[in-house]
């Protein structure tokens, strides 16, 4: 009733006793609740409210409030919808909070130097090229090709040498049992996001027990996985420490490449070593938010590319005079950072698609935002694409046009109104590397491949991240210089 009082001045739709408006959810799929939430953006304006069963959920997507709540160090505690990821992630990075968040960011923020970036180049390089040779025999011009998949393997074999220094070859031996839990676990994980009663736990243990056994089994083989690499890395670092070598070379004295693992079995808290179990949550959570995220960005990217032929043209002539024609030629981080067009595309690419469409605070104390009060206990709900797609703030929101961001065309875009990393203290901790990956992955294909426009058109929809619900397709055809 407080809750209620409290909210009397917000819009949102007429809550039925006791349900609230569950039934304007029910027969609502993924795809659907986009343009839901959209319409009831435009009907009720851009913070509403809406009742499900006892639980409040507050939506804004204006970026003046969005800034009040992003830029405080106070609202990090996430809300519920997180909590299907818990058994996975444990509580690291992404779903910590209060004390825990604070000295775990500290400590990994600097796992992000660019020093540490500067070597996954050369990752982002090979990883792309295994998948350009590998996208050969389809790459006739004619057939339509679902990308999707294909950069999710790539993006895979990415973030497990990157973040944990193993090569997993998910792209070439997709049965490899750790790849197959990853596919496992996201699969079942996006089913149950969809199918509300699936998210909570009992329900879901006695309607679906195969799948819940075979979730389970696969959160605690990648659990094992990422242990026993723990285990093994922290010996080798110990061997190093007993021998007096260097960090920085291996047995021969050559410059190793540091996993994002190695910085943190290196560091402390209060002079303290990290435990493996605190690793691993560090671990699995980038291994989670490194790889669906980054597959969902360089898709939809593709895939714009494909349907803008100028925008291609523009791409191939900056790729041209930065690295030449030689397709073989390794790119460098100095060579990535000269694509600045390309930039500009992936910074479009991701503001009409972003891959975390929205994200969620709970509120545990009555807060304000701009002289609207809002009652402790609220789900609060920022709808990054609706706001990305504000007029006020991107003139002709629905089109793509990279031009906008461009230096030179005065580009003064509002910080929290431009949010697909998020903002504030607990923005996006890997958007430098996520930017790098996507920039190396997107020129590589370009300079294999023209991209053509065939397939279906995308169906957005919401999952744990954005995804098409028809997938994301394009043709390809050797690139001739
Ligand atoms: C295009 C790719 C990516 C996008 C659009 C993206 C977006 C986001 C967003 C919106 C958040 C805030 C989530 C929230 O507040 O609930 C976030 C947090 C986070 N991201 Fe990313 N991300 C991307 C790639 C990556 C990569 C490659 C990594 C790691 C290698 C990563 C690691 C994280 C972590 C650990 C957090 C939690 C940070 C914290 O709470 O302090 N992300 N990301």
């Amino acid at each position: 009733k407080r809750r209620n009082d409290m909210l009397s001045y917000m819009k949102g739709p007429k809550p039925l006793p006791v349900v609230g408006n569950v039934l304007s959810y029910r027969g609502q799929n993924p795809e659907q609740i986009m343009t839901f939430i959209t319409n009831n953006s435009k009907k009720y304006g851009d913070m509403y409210r809406v009742w499900i069963l006892q639980q409040l959920a507050v939506f804004s997507s204006d970026p003046r409030d969005l800034e009040v709540i992003l830029s405080s160090p106070q609202h990090i505690t996430k809300n519920n919808l997180y909590e299907l990821l818990h058994q996975w992630l444990g509580t690291g990075l992404l779903m910590s909070t209060g004390k825990k968040w604070h000295s775990r960011r500290k400590i990994i923020t600097p796992t992000f130097h660019f020093k540490i970036l500067e070597q996954f180049v050369e990752i982002f390089d090979q990883q792309s090229g295994v998948m350009v040779k590998k996208l050969s025999d389809k790459a006739d011009g004619k057939s339509a090709i679902n990308i999707f998949p294909v950069i999710c393997s790539m993006a895979l074999d990415i973030i497990a040498e990157t973040a944990m220094g193993v090569k997993i070859n998910a792209q070439n031996n997709p049965n490899f049992p750790y790849v197959q839990a990853v596919f496992t676990v996201t699969n079942i994980t996006t089913k149950r996001f969809i199918n509300v009663w699936h998210r909570i736990d009992w329900i879901f243990r006695l309607t679906a027990p195969t799948e819940y056994k075979r979730l389970n089994e696969s959160i605690r083989l990648m659990h094992q996985f990422t242990e026993n690499i723990i285990m093994e890395r922290r010996e080798s670092l110990q061997k190093t420490i007993d021998q007096n070598r260097s960090l920085e070379e291996d047995d021969l004295g050559q410059k190793k490449r540091m996993a994002l693992l190695d910085v943190l079995l290196q560091s402390t808290i209060n002079g303290a070593p990290l435990s493996n179990e605190d690793i691993r949550e560090e671990v699995d959570t980038f291994m989670f938010e490194g790889h669906d995220t980054t597959t969902s960005g360089i898709s939809f990217a593709l895939y714009l590319i494909a349907r803008h032929p100028d925008v291609q043209k523009k791409l191939m002539e900056e790729i041209v005079e930065v690295l030449g024609t030689d397709k073989e030629r390794p790119v460098s981080l100095r060579d990535l950072g000269e694509l600045k067009y390309l930039e500009c595309v992936i910074k479009e690419s991701l503001r009409l698609y972003p891959p975390v469409p929205m994200i969620g605070r709970y509120f545990t104390e009555d807060v304000e935002i701009r002289g609207k009060k809002i009652p402790a206990g609220t789900n609060f709900t920022m709808g990054f694409f609706v706001c990305l797609r504000n007029p006020k703030y991107f003139p002709d929101p629905d089109s793509f046009k990279p031009e906008r961001f461009l230096v030179e065309n005065g580009a003064n875009i509002d910080p929290y109104a431009y949010i697909p990393f998020s903002a504030g203290p607990r923005n996006c901790i890997g958007q430098k590397f996520a930017v790098l990956e996507m920039k190396s992955t997107i020129s590589k294909m370009l300079r294999h491949y023209e991209l053509l426009p065939l397939g279906p058109d995308v169906r957005p929809m919401m999952n744990l991240i954005l995804r098409s619900a028809n997938g994301n397709h394009i043709g390809l055809k050797p690139r001739q210089y």
